[in-house]
Protein backbone atom coordinates (compact mmCIF):
# COMPACT_ATOMS: atom_id res chain seq x y z
CA UNK A 1 0.00 0.00 0.00
CA UNK A 2 1.42 3.52 -0.70
CA UNK A 3 1.98 5.93 2.07
CA UNK A 4 -1.47 7.57 2.36
CA UNK A 5 -0.02 11.13 2.80
CA UNK A 6 0.22 12.46 -0.70
CA UNK A 7 3.52 14.66 -1.19
CA UNK A 8 3.73 17.93 -2.22
CA UNK A 9 7.08 18.63 -3.06
CA UNK A 10 8.29 22.11 -3.71
CA UNK A 11 11.57 22.04 -5.96
CA UNK A 12 12.95 25.67 -5.61
CA UNK A 13 15.14 24.99 -8.55
CA UNK A 14 18.15 27.90 -8.37
CA UNK A 15 16.21 30.07 -6.67
CA UNK A 16 16.93 31.53 -3.08
CA UNK A 17 19.49 33.71 -1.64
CA UNK A 18 19.76 33.50 2.61
CA UNK A 19 16.91 35.91 3.29
CA UNK A 20 14.38 35.01 1.36
CA UNK A 21 14.76 31.06 1.48
CA UNK A 22 14.45 31.25 5.34
CA UNK A 23 11.53 33.96 5.02
CA UNK A 24 9.90 31.23 2.61
CA UNK A 25 10.98 27.97 4.92
CA UNK A 26 9.25 30.23 7.94
CA UNK A 27 5.89 30.89 6.34
CA UNK A 28 5.43 27.15 4.93
CA UNK A 29 6.45 25.83 8.15
CA UNK A 30 3.68 28.31 9.85
CA UNK A 31 0.98 27.19 7.64
CA UNK A 32 1.91 23.94 7.48
CA UNK A 33 0.76 23.35 10.89
CA UNK A 34 -3.37 23.93 9.68
CA UNK A 35 -2.59 21.42 7.42
CA UNK A 36 -4.04 17.58 7.96
CA UNK A 37 -1.71 14.41 8.04
CA UNK A 38 -2.54 13.24 4.84
CA UNK A 39 -0.38 15.65 3.09
CA UNK A 40 3.47 15.48 3.23
CA UNK A 41 5.65 18.69 2.15
CA UNK A 42 9.29 18.23 1.00
CA UNK A 43 10.80 21.13 0.29
CA UNK A 44 14.11 21.24 -1.90
CA UNK A 45 16.20 24.21 -2.06
CA UNK A 46 19.47 24.62 -3.71
CA UNK A 47 21.96 23.09 -1.79
CA UNK A 48 23.27 26.14 -0.11
CA UNK A 49 20.17 26.74 1.55
CA UNK A 50 19.61 23.18 3.05
CA UNK A 51 21.28 23.69 6.52
CA UNK A 52 19.36 26.59 7.17
CA UNK A 53 15.70 25.08 5.90
CA UNK A 54 16.61 22.14 8.02
CA UNK A 55 17.03 23.78 11.25
CA UNK A 56 13.52 25.33 10.19
CA UNK A 57 12.34 22.04 9.92
CA UNK A 58 13.75 20.77 13.29
CA UNK A 59 12.49 23.77 14.91
CA UNK A 60 8.68 22.86 13.72
CA UNK A 61 9.00 19.82 16.03
CA UNK A 62 8.50 16.02 15.60
CA UNK A 63 4.98 16.23 14.16
CA UNK A 64 5.63 18.79 11.21
CA UNK A 65 4.68 17.56 7.79
CA UNK A 66 7.38 19.00 6.49
CA UNK A 67 10.56 17.23 5.14
CA UNK A 68 13.47 18.50 3.32
CA UNK A 69 14.70 17.57 -0.18
CA UNK A 70 17.86 18.07 -2.34
CA UNK A 71 17.96 18.25 -5.88
CA UNK A 72 20.70 16.02 -6.98
CA UNK A 73 23.49 13.89 -5.77
CA UNK A 74 26.51 12.17 -7.45
CA UNK A 75 26.69 8.18 -8.23
CA UNK A 76 29.63 7.53 -5.22
CA UNK A 77 29.61 8.39 -1.47
CA UNK A 78 33.07 10.54 -1.87
CA UNK A 79 35.82 11.09 -4.26
CA UNK A 80 37.61 13.49 -6.60
CA UNK A 81 34.55 14.91 -7.72
CA UNK A 82 35.10 18.82 -7.65
CA UNK A 83 31.47 20.41 -7.20
CA UNK A 84 29.62 17.40 -6.63
CA UNK A 85 27.57 16.64 -3.84
CA UNK A 86 27.16 12.79 -2.91
CA UNK A 87 23.85 11.49 -0.75
CA UNK A 88 26.10 10.45 1.79
CA UNK A 89 26.42 14.31 2.79
CA UNK A 90 22.80 14.79 2.41
CA UNK A 91 21.70 11.93 4.71
CA UNK A 92 24.02 13.80 7.13
CA UNK A 93 22.64 16.90 6.54
CA UNK A 94 19.04 15.54 7.64
CA UNK A 95 17.68 15.29 4.14
CA UNK A 96 15.33 13.00 3.47
CA UNK A 97 14.45 13.01 -0.26
CA UNK A 98 16.51 13.36 -3.61
CA UNK A 99 14.98 14.63 -6.99
CA UNK A 100 16.89 12.75 -9.23
CA UNK A 101 16.65 12.75 -13.30
CA UNK A 102 14.98 16.25 -13.69
CA UNK A 103 14.45 17.17 -17.10
CA UNK A 104 16.58 20.37 -16.79
CA UNK A 105 19.71 18.20 -15.76
CA UNK A 106 18.43 15.55 -18.38
CA UNK A 107 19.03 17.98 -20.84
CA UNK A 108 21.47 21.27 -19.49
CA UNK A 109 23.73 18.44 -18.24
CA UNK A 110 23.81 15.33 -20.36
CA UNK A 111 21.92 13.20 -17.90
CA UNK A 112 21.23 9.70 -19.27
CA UNK A 113 18.84 6.63 -17.76
CA UNK A 114 21.50 4.59 -17.09
CA UNK A 115 23.43 7.39 -14.84
CA UNK A 116 20.47 8.34 -13.33
CA UNK A 117 19.93 5.36 -12.40
CA UNK A 118 23.37 4.92 -10.77
CA UNK A 119 22.30 7.94 -8.61
CA UNK A 120 19.22 6.22 -7.69
CA UNK A 121 21.25 3.74 -6.42
CA UNK A 122 23.60 6.25 -4.46
CA UNK A 123 20.85 7.26 -2.89
CA UNK A 124 19.26 4.10 -1.73
CA UNK A 125 22.75 3.36 -0.24
CA UNK A 126 22.60 6.72 1.45
CA UNK A 127 18.92 5.79 3.09
CA UNK A 128 17.49 8.74 1.33
CA UNK A 129 13.87 8.57 -0.93
CA UNK A 130 14.88 9.33 -4.74
CA UNK A 131 12.10 11.08 -6.64
CA UNK A 132 12.81 10.16 -10.14
CA UNK A 133 11.64 12.55 -12.76
CA UNK A 134 10.26 11.63 -16.19
CA UNK A 135 8.78 12.69 -19.06
CA UNK A 136 8.34 13.43 -22.92
CA UNK A 137 9.40 16.29 -24.99
CA UNK A 138 6.74 18.27 -27.21
CA UNK A 139 8.46 16.82 -29.98
CA UNK A 140 7.86 13.40 -28.87
CA UNK A 141 4.56 13.77 -27.85
CA UNK A 142 3.70 15.04 -31.26
CA UNK A 143 5.37 12.02 -33.16
CA UNK A 144 3.00 9.78 -30.56
CA UNK A 145 6.36 8.83 -28.90
CA UNK A 146 5.11 9.30 -25.30
CA UNK A 147 4.49 5.84 -24.19
CA UNK A 148 7.70 4.22 -25.55
CA UNK A 149 9.73 7.29 -24.05
CA UNK A 150 8.22 6.80 -20.38
CA UNK A 151 9.18 3.27 -21.14
CA UNK A 152 11.99 3.98 -21.55
CA UNK A 153 12.82 6.36 -18.65
CA UNK A 154 10.92 3.83 -16.62
CA UNK A 155 13.37 0.52 -17.71
CA UNK A 156 16.57 2.55 -17.76
CA UNK A 157 16.24 5.09 -14.80
CA UNK A 158 14.51 2.48 -12.07
CA UNK A 159 16.77 0.02 -9.79
CA UNK A 160 15.05 -3.06 -9.56
CA UNK A 161 13.74 -3.09 -6.48
CA UNK A 162 13.12 0.69 -6.44
CA UNK A 163 10.80 2.30 -3.50
CA UNK A 164 10.98 5.63 -3.67
CA UNK A 165 8.73 8.10 -5.79
CA UNK A 166 7.70 8.86 -9.56
CA UNK A 167 7.37 12.08 -10.78
CA UNK A 168 5.59 12.38 -14.12
CA UNK A 169 6.51 15.50 -15.65
CA UNK A 170 6.22 16.49 -19.48
CA UNK A 171 8.76 18.27 -20.50
CA UNK A 172 6.71 20.83 -22.09
CA UNK A 173 4.53 21.27 -19.38
CA UNK A 174 7.15 22.63 -17.29
CA UNK A 175 7.35 26.91 -16.91
CA UNK A 176 4.82 26.63 -20.24
CA UNK A 177 1.20 27.09 -17.91
CA UNK A 178 -0.04 24.35 -19.48
CA UNK A 179 -1.09 21.02 -18.01
CA UNK A 180 -2.03 18.09 -20.03
CA UNK A 181 -6.03 17.86 -20.52
CA UNK A 182 -7.17 15.71 -16.87
CA UNK A 183 -8.11 12.74 -19.41
CA UNK A 184 -4.92 12.35 -20.81
CA UNK A 185 -3.05 12.94 -17.35
CA UNK A 186 -5.22 9.88 -16.02
CA UNK A 187 -4.57 7.82 -19.07
CA UNK A 188 -0.88 8.51 -18.29
CA UNK A 189 -1.04 7.64 -14.92
CA UNK A 190 -2.43 4.43 -15.26
CA UNK A 191 0.17 3.55 -18.25
CA UNK A 192 2.97 4.03 -15.97
CA UNK A 193 1.36 2.38 -13.17
CA UNK A 194 1.53 -0.38 -15.50
CA UNK A 195 4.91 0.16 -16.65
CA UNK A 196 6.25 0.28 -12.83
CA UNK A 197 4.37 -3.05 -12.66
CA UNK A 198 6.26 -4.61 -15.82
CA UNK A 199 9.52 -2.99 -14.43
CA UNK A 200 9.71 -4.10 -10.94
CA UNK A 201 7.54 -7.41 -11.63
CA UNK A 202 5.09 -6.57 -8.95
CA UNK A 203 1.44 -6.38 -9.04
CA UNK A 204 1.04 -4.38 -6.11
CA UNK A 205 2.85 -1.27 -6.77
CA UNK A 206 3.53 0.79 -3.54
CA UNK A 207 5.01 3.48 -5.79
CA UNK A 208 3.46 7.02 -5.32
CA UNK A 209 3.37 8.59 -8.88
CA UNK A 210 3.62 12.67 -8.91
CA UNK A 211 2.82 15.18 -11.89
CA UNK A 212 4.63 18.02 -12.54
CA UNK A 213 4.59 20.90 -14.87
CA UNK A 214 2.78 24.11 -14.04
CA UNK A 215 0.93 22.98 -10.86
CA UNK A 216 -0.60 26.24 -9.43
CA UNK A 217 -3.35 26.75 -7.05
CA UNK A 218 -5.98 27.06 -9.71
CA UNK A 219 -5.29 24.01 -11.56
CA UNK A 220 -4.26 21.70 -8.09
CA UNK A 221 -8.24 20.52 -7.77
CA UNK A 222 -8.40 19.62 -10.95
CA UNK A 223 -5.20 17.53 -10.75
CA UNK A 224 -5.59 16.36 -7.22
CA UNK A 225 -9.17 14.97 -8.95
CA UNK A 226 -7.38 12.02 -10.15
CA UNK A 227 -7.83 9.67 -6.93
CA UNK A 228 -4.72 7.91 -7.89
CA UNK A 229 -2.36 10.49 -7.91
CA UNK A 230 0.33 10.20 -5.17
CA UNK A 231 1.13 13.86 -5.41
CA UNK A 232 2.49 16.59 -7.36
CA UNK A 233 6.53 18.44 -8.14
CA UNK A 234 6.20 22.30 -8.21
CA UNK A 235 8.38 24.46 -9.15
CA UNK A 236 7.55 28.14 -9.55
CA UNK A 237 4.24 27.75 -7.31
CA UNK A 238 6.46 26.41 -4.47
CA UNK A 239 8.28 29.74 -4.20
CA UNK A 240 5.64 31.36 -2.70
CA UNK A 241 4.09 30.12 0.52
CA UNK A 242 0.79 30.89 0.09
CA UNK A 243 0.47 29.27 -3.25
CA UNK A 244 2.38 26.38 -1.97
CA UNK A 245 0.39 25.64 0.91
CA UNK A 246 -3.10 26.26 -1.39
CA UNK A 247 -1.66 23.29 -3.57
CA UNK A 248 -1.02 21.47 -0.54
CA UNK A 249 -4.74 22.39 0.87
CA UNK A 250 -6.20 20.47 -2.56
CA UNK A 251 -3.76 17.84 -2.12
CA UNK A 252 -5.64 16.80 0.96
CA UNK A 253 -8.34 14.49 0.48
CA UNK A 254 -9.26 15.44 4.06
CA UNK A 255 -10.28 18.78 3.29
CA UNK A 256 -11.39 18.00 -0.35
CA UNK A 257 -12.87 15.62 0.74
CA UNK A 258 -13.02 13.48 -2.45
CA UNK A 259 -13.85 9.82 -2.57
CA UNK A 260 -10.93 7.69 -2.44
CA UNK A 261 -10.40 6.02 -6.00
CA UNK A 262 -7.52 4.00 -8.41
CA UNK A 263 -5.06 1.87 -7.82
CA UNK A 264 -3.24 3.31 -5.19
CA UNK A 265 -6.06 4.28 -2.34
CA UNK A 266 -8.54 1.07 -2.47
O1 LIG B 1 10.27 20.36 -10.65
C1 LIG B 1 9.34 21.09 -10.98
C2 LIG B 1 8.93 21.19 -12.35
O2 LIG B 1 9.98 21.38 -13.22
C3 LIG B 1 7.75 22.07 -12.59
O3 LIG B 1 8.09 23.43 -12.64
P1 LIG B 1 6.90 24.49 -12.79
O4 LIG B 1 5.90 24.16 -11.70
O5 LIG B 1 7.55 25.80 -12.61
O6 LIG B 1 6.29 24.28 -14.14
Amino acid sequence: MIPSPRLVVGNWKMHGLREQSTRLARAVAEGAEALPDDVRLVLCPPFTQLASVHGIINAAGPNTLLHLGAQDCHTTSSGPHTGDISADMLSDLGVQYVILGHSERRQAHGETDALIRRKVEAAEAAGLIPIVCIGETMEERLEGRTTTVLATQVEGSLTDNFNGVLAYEPVWAIGSGSVPPIEELERTLSLLHGLLQSRLKMDDIRVPILYGGSVTPAQAPTIFSIGSLGGVLVGSASLEAKSFLRIAESASLRLSAQPLSGPYRS
